[in-house]
């Protein structure tokens, strides 16, 4: 496993050691002792999330506020998606900054974005399967969401035809306006 830091310090791209021969692959998606040591803190995962999505579909920006907020180990299985992570953490040097992996059924390369940031992504292919394991439960009275095309963040979408968005995330919030983490 090979962990490759992004411009965010809490954001790494895990890249797992995928073994290929005659029948096909097999890859340890993931192992609790190599993860932690990789990221230097233990983690304890509680929810598995499986979602599938057609091209042009965006979800987020989304976190969960205190008193559970969640840490996301993120991939992709199948398709291709551009995934994002904003830091929302008010006091950090990187408030407002954000960060994007390609993950794709291919690369299997699996994005950890801990508690602090919102998440997103985009479906750049026909379709795609979204797995991720968090660290706390869904609240849905704390989740959270920002506008995936904020100004003030400024995140470099890839180019698809027509993006489609949930209700609850056409009304995502300005992060001048959102509640964030102190
Ligand atoms: C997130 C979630 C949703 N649900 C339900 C609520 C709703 O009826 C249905 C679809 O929910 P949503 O529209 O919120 O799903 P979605 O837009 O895929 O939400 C997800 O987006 C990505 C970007 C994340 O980072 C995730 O944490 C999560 O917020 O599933 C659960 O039962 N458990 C959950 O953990």
């Amino acid at each position: 496993m090979k962990i490759i830091d992004t411009n965010l310090a809490g954001v790494k791209i895990v890249e797992p050691q995928v073994f290929t021969d005659a029948r096909g692959f097999f890859y340890e998606s993931f192992n609790q002792a190599a993860f932690e040591a990789a990221i230097g803190c233990s983690i304890h995962f509680v929810q598995d999330n499986h979602s599938r999505s057609s091209k042009g579909v965006l979800r987020g920006l989304h976190y969960q506020l205190r008193p559970h907020p969640q840490g996301k180990l993120v991939r992709c299985v199948a398709g291709e998606v551009f995934d994002v992570a904003v830091d929302i953490r008010a006091s950090s040097p990187t408030f407002g900054q954000w960060t994007g992996a390609m993950l794709t059924g291919e690369n299997k390369r699996q994005l950890w974005i801990p508690e602090g940031y919102a998440h997103a992504f985009l479906v750049l292919s026909e379709s795609a399967e979204f797995l991720y394991k968090t660290t706390d439960y869904w609240h849905r009275e704390l989740e959270r969401t920002i506008a995936w095309d904020d100004p003030a963040i400024g995140i470099a979408w890839p180019a698809v035809d027509g993006i489609s968005l949930s209700p609850k995330d056409r009304l995502g919030s300005a992060l001048a306006q959102a509640e964030v983490f102190a």
